[in-house]
């Protein structure tokens, strides 16, 4: 059985008379370990299908199982359990808490967790254990990925999520945090997913899901995935 299954999943926003499908029908199945992206253009439903995964949304239809656990059928609290222990988060905008350095914002995640990583230690993982002490606004845009990447990653969650983890960084930065999130999931063995608009940054995926008006268009498994170094775009 795979790792992350997707099923038919339909999620339906309903405004008015007028109902929109973010998630039509989407099938769709990724394997542990494997680095996934999920691609397509603005408002084709990534994001839906990444909130859904993260149980930070439900579906109306259809199945959702992350290692043999059906998340589509959790209860709330069921989901903030998910949500705590399997999965990491992390977001285009970083969110972190601004008036907490960048190792106590690691050490948040990594005290809600039942088997968490040393937070020092996944610091030094990133590269950032000079800057331990510093808060948010000390630190670059590039660093403060970093830093919510080490936040992710310590909580030892069974999948890393990733929206748009490049949209607010310049190129050079933003391909040294992709080298990051490819090394966790060569080094480390975890499962990485991220939704992305750049079609560009394809070729270094094992499974590359593309996803247009709420529908999957199309899969690839790429056998000889490119390291991010040899990607421009
Ligand atoms: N809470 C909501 N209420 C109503 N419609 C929504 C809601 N969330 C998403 N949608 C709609 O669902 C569709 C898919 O949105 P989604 O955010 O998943 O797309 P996306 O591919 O991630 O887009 P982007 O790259 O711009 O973030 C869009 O048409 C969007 O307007």
């Amino acid at each position: 059985m795979s790792y992350v299954i997707f099923e038919n999943v339909c999620k339906y926003y309903h405004m008015g008379d007028q109902t929109i499908a973010a998630s039509d029908h989407v099938t769709f199945h990724i394997e542990q370990g494997e680095f996934c992206i999920i691609v397509g253009p603005s408002g084709a439903g990534k994001t839906t299908v990444l909130n859904i995964l993260g149980g930070m949304d439900s579906c109306d239809e259809g199945l959702v199982l992350l290692d043999g656990r059906e998340v589509s059928g959790m209860s709330e609290k069921e989901l903030t359990d998910y949500r705590r222990h399997d999965v990491g988060f992390v977001f285009q905008f970083y969110n972190l808490v601004q008036n907490l350095t960048a190792l106590e914002n690691v050490e948040l995640a990594s005290e809600i967790c039942k088997e968490p990583l040393d937070p020092a230690q996944v610091m030094e993982s990133v590269e950032l254990s000079e800057r331990m002490n510093n808060f948010p606004a000390q630190l670059s845009g590039g660093e403060q990925q970093r830093v919510a990447i080490a936040r992710a990653l310590a909580k030892n969650p069974k999948i890393l999520l990733c929206d748009e983890p490049t949209g607010a960084l310049d190129y050079r930065t933003g391909k040294t945090i992709l080298k990051l999130l490819q090394d966790c999931c060569r080094q480390m063995n975890k499962t990485v997913i991220i939704v992305t608009h750049n079609q560009a940054l394809t070729p270094m995926a094992d499974r590359v899901i593309r996803i247009h008006n709420g529908s999957v268009a199309s899969i690839e498994e790429n056998k000889e995935p490119l390291p991010v170094e040899q990607i421009e775009w």
